[in-house]
């Protein structure tokens, strides 16, 4: 659906050129969330941006529905814009107009009728469940409600497409959750594909299919959510989700562990989350298991779960213990200490 081949954007600046995005590949099928994750400054909006043509990339090319858009005229352009809806931190709302014309202005501007904008406004208030906002300012509301009102909007036009450019940094967790609620019912219901940056892992924990992790514009990472939460390869990417589960455990208590038996983090996939290996494994090897930390992480598509245990025993035998476990299909990753 979108497809972003080797984009770069590059900013002169006095003091040299900023190159925002670089060299970025990235394929959003048809139907799937996807998730843009950095830190600030890792060149996110400017990404995002590029995908409806804001911000011209200077070097790739963007296809969107299998057509390149940075070959069209402005005239084409206005057309492919209308498959693609975008919604922000900061709502972009028109202050002076109500909850009601917020989402009519635009679909008068583009020439429907009124009878098919009083339609459109009544259903996606509907969906996004305001239909008593009708008259109400955008001061009278509250953070979560006004980005109901810009979600309705940008769902008004019926797009195929959603942007959404952090849309709930600015608000508080409950809220953030019942909005990333609604952004899955649009993606299931409306079948609409999503592409989203944020710097929030607990976002990508929640609604995303796939992921997509940048750092200095580079996509230092890229897979499925369930992927990337098992097996996070690159040490950001292991910042990040320290910050929703604690994985780390010190050095130097790790070292100490490691002098009478090895310390392991175990990772358990959907159904394996549910199976008692750590009981068959007490029962078929002499090694005593002891476990250090433990979490379950619940992903749109799946659970993950992490034991790190300290296994004490003799060498030989704790290694045949591991391979057991290996051959149950748990993901075995040996800690070292200092
Ligand atoms: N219009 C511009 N002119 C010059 N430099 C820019 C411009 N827009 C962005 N940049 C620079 O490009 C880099 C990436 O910025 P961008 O806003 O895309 O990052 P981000 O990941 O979205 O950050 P944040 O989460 O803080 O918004 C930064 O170094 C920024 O200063």
């Amino acid at each position: 659906m979108i497809l972003l081949e080797n984009i770069s954007k590059v900013f002169p600046s006095k003091n040299g050129d900023i190159e925002a995005v670089s060299n970025v590949h990235l394929h959003v099928k048809k139907g799937e969330i996807h998730g843009v994750i950095g830190y600030s400054g890792a060149g996110k909006s400017t990404l995002i941006r590029c995908v409806n043509l804001l911000e011209n990339p200077s070097s790739g090319k963007v296809y969107i529905d299998g057509q390149e858009t940075t070959k069209l005229s402005t005239n084409q352009l206005r057309n492919v814009r209308k498959k693609i809806g975008m919604i922000f931190q900061g709502f972009n709302l028109l202050k002076t107009a109500t909850v009601y014309d917020n989402i009519a202005i635009p679909l008068r501007l583009l020439g429907f009728s009124k009878e098919e904008v009083n339609k459109r406004v009544e259903k996606y208030l509907s969906i996004v469940d305001l239909t008593d906002k009708h008259h109400t300012y955008p001061s009278e509301l509250s953070g979560g409600q006004k980005q109901r009102v810009a979600i309705a909007r940008a769902l008004a036009q019926e797009p195929e497409v959603l942007l959404s450019d952090e849309a709930t940094s600015a608000l508080d967790p409950e809220t953030t959750d019942s909005i990333l609620d609604l952004l899955l019912k649009i993606n299931e219901e409306l079948n609409i594909t999503i592409l989203l940056i944020t710097h929030e892992m607990n976002v990508i924990q929640k609604i995303c299919d796939n992921v997509s992790v940048l750092e200095k514009g580079k996509v230092i990472e890229q897979g499925s959510a369930i992927q990337l939460f098992a097996n996070p390869e690159h040490p950001t990417t292991q910042k990040f989700l320290n910050t929703i589960s604690q994985r780390k455990l010190s050095a130097s208590l790790i070292s100490q562990l490691n002098l009478e038996g090895v310390v392991a983090r175990l990772t358990f996939i959907g159904e394996n989350t549910g199976q008692p290996v750590l009981a068959e494994l007490t029962q078929q090897f002499a090694v005593k298991p002891n476990i250090l930390t433990a979490n379950i992480i619940e992903l749109k598509n799946g659970i993950i779960g992490n034991l790190v245990i300290h296994l004490a025993g003799e060498e030989k035998i704790v290694d045949e213990a591991l391979q057991f476990l290996r051959s149950k299909e748990v993901g075995i990753e040996r800690l070292e200490g200092e």
